[in-house]
């Protein structure tokens, strides 16, 4: 078959030209140069290898990281540990690792120090274990896809992420907690209630602060990052937050260690405690949208000043309203702005990324 016969064929001819087809190329001239190591090009081309071995690397991983979220129902900390390590981006500032993002630095402690970060430091040692058996995976993108992995088992989005995030490789690299320009503290991560660490006088503004101004999102990418608090609880331990805490005796009428939160309906709370924004808090779903009448009238469920405000304020709420009566338009949005979180300040090896 002639090019232009060929092309017509799949819609792409543009100019009426013809000549014969060039000959057959051996496929070493489509893959540049993969390295002994067998790391791509700098395409991202592993034609000639049979795959690539780092995205063989994290699919072992994300096997580990199934069989953890099985087992301990830890699918909340490993999303709020991922995006607290994304949230400390500042895209004002331009150099790695000092722009901060998802690079790692949350598994070194002057980064989980910080206030905003009470917690987390469990979830770090849940990824430890697996990290040490896979030690050629860098601990950003181990963080970011036991997030991911987390999401698609409580029944959300399958998220289409980028893989070979650089991690950095000492505490110095840490993004200080008043090292944001308008932010006091914990890196301009957002904060429940007022005071707001940036000055903001009201939620609207503070989310504004934080998400646009710091990170570069949209009000319609912060409504539906929101929304990934239809997974998880509150503790007083913590956050402080909320009058629930540890333990069956501080425990919500949600939370107890009897409570059926999965979506598969198994069993299983991991810790018991806290309390939640949603009745089902182990199940992605669109309820932290569509019943939140619910959880500001019961006082065993969670509604935080910056819950409330996302319907409250006239550009927020259509988003809101939007994903209250629609679920999949909620996991579209998600899984895009979740994607666009988890690559917020990364470095990438080969710069392309690739896919798993
Ligand atoms: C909009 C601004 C946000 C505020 C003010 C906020 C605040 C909080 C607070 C106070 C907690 C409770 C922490 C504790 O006491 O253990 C929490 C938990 C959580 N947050 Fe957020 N958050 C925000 C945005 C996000 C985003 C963007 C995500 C993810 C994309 C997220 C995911 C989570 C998850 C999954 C938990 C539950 C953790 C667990 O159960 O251990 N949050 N958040």
């Amino acid at each position: 078959m002639c090019d232009q016969v060929f092309l017509s064929s799949i819609g792409l001819a543009q100019r009426p030209f013809c000549r014969p087809s060039s000959p057959p190329q051996p496929l070493r001239s489509f893959c540049c140069s993969p390295d002994a190591m067998g790391n791509a090009c700098s395409n991202g081309c592993f034609a000639m290898l049979g795959g690539n071995p780092k995205a063989a690397e994290l699919r072992a991983c994300k096997e580990e990281i199934k069989t953890l979220i099985e087992t301990r129902n830890c699918h909340p900390i490993l999303v709020r540990l991922a995006w607290h390590d994304s949230g400390t981006y500042d895209q004002r500032i331009k150099d790695w690792p000092q722009r901060g993002g998802a690079n790692g630095a949350i598994r070194f402690d002057p980064e989980m120090n910080m206030g905003a970060n009470a917690g987390l430091d469990k979830a770090r040692g849940y990824l430890e274990t697996i990290q040490k058996n896979h030690p050629s995976v860098s601990w950003a993108d181990l963080i970011q896809l036991a997030s991911a992995t987390a999401i698609e088992m409580a029944g959300g989005p399958v998220i289409k992420m980028k893989y070979g995030r650089v991690s950095v490789t000492d505490p110095s690299q840490c993004a200080g907690p008043a090292s944001r320009e308008g932010f006091k503290g914990n890196a301009g991560l957002p904060d429940a209630a007022p005071p707001f660490g940036c000055g903001a006088q009201k939620p609207e503004e503070h989310l504004r602060n934080v998400f646009g101004k710091k990170m570069g999102f949209t009000d319609q990418e912060i409504v539906a990052l929101s929304g990934a608090h239809t997974l998880g609880r509150v503790f007083k331990e913590r956050s402080g937050a909320c009058p629930f805490g540890y333990g069956e005796q501080s425990a919500s009428k949600y939370t107890k260690g009897n409570c059926i939160a999965r979506k598969d309906g198994k069993s299983g709370v991991g810790m018991v405690g806290g309390g939640a924004w949603t009745k089902n808090w182990l199940t992605f779903d669109n309820s932290y949208f569509a019943n939140y009448k619910d959880a500001m009238d019961d006082d065993d469920l969670i509604w935080l000043p910056t819950d409330e405000v996302l319907h409250n304020d006239p550009e927020f709420k259509k988003y809101f309203y939007k994903y209250a009566g629609d679920q999949n338009a909620f996991f579209q949005d998600y899984a895009l702005a979740h994607k666009k979180l988890s690559e917020l300040g990364a470095k990438f090896d080969p710069p392309s990324g690739f896919e798993i």
